[in-house]
């Protein structure tokens, strides 16, 4: 019988959040658009749906919100997230690993399926849209890695490839993880560790 080769390590690496700074531009689209609204400090934000949190700051302020990042050149307009596009880089160019950009549209997709192209052109180049999956359920995607902000990654697989490294974010940081789950604090934080630990498991 044919011995199968060992594929390469698979990363995949989140975009909001992640690679993106979704909330750094959603509350500077908040304050520009609606500057006589009450808004929610990065400081002050928890939960993965910013949209939910200003709902129940005041009821009519979660469409507020929505509507600017459902506004056309919110997502290409996004700054990337410190030192995410040097660690990709890097990252891409490892022996043996694959990376791929995971990343869930928004349900109203017109403008944020382009622009999720056109930031990964602007940012990381053409070569690297070739690595863009868009799923609304990241558990049905293999690999060995998801770098990912949301707190609960979940979906129809109920046991997903992936161990998830929870990166930090606003609406994230002051959770309490549950052995043995990870997480990465920035991109200046030890990547390559997990990487590396995760690999000669
Ligand atoms: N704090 C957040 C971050 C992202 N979203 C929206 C915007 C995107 O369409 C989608 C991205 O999800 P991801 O792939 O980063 O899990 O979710 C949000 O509503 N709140
Ligand atoms: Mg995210």
């Amino acid at each position: 019988m044919a011995c199968r080769a060992a594929r390469p390590f698979r990363v995949l690496v989140d975009m909001d959040g992640v690679l993106a700074d979704f909330e750094g531009g959603l509350l500077r689209g908040f304050l520009a658009s609606y500057p006589g609204d009450p808004h929610i400090e990065l400081t002050e934000r928890r939960g993965f749906s910013a949209r939910e949190q200003y709902r129940c700051l005041r009821e009519d302020l979660g469409d507020k919100a929505a509507s600017v990042y459902e506004s056309p050149g919110f997502f290409l307009g996004l700054d990337p997230i410190p030192a995410a596009i040097e660690a990709i880089q890097e990252m891409v160019q490892m022996p043996n690993t694959d990376v791929f950009i995971c990343t869930s549209p928004l349900r109203r997709y017109e403008y944020c399926i382009p622009e999720k192209y056109s930031w990964i052109e602007k940012h990381l180049g053409p070569g690297f849209v070739e690595r863009l999956i868009l799923t609304r359920d990241k558990t049905v995607v293999s690999a060995d890695l998801l770098f990912d902000d949301k707190d609960v990654v979940t979906g129809v697989e109920p046991n997903p490839s992936w161990e998830h490294i929870l990166f930090s974010c606003c609406h994230n940081r002051h959770l309490k993880l549950q052995t043995p789950q990870r997480r990465l604090e920035s991109w200046t934080d030890d990547w390559r560790a997990i990487l590396e630990s995760k690999r000669s498991r």
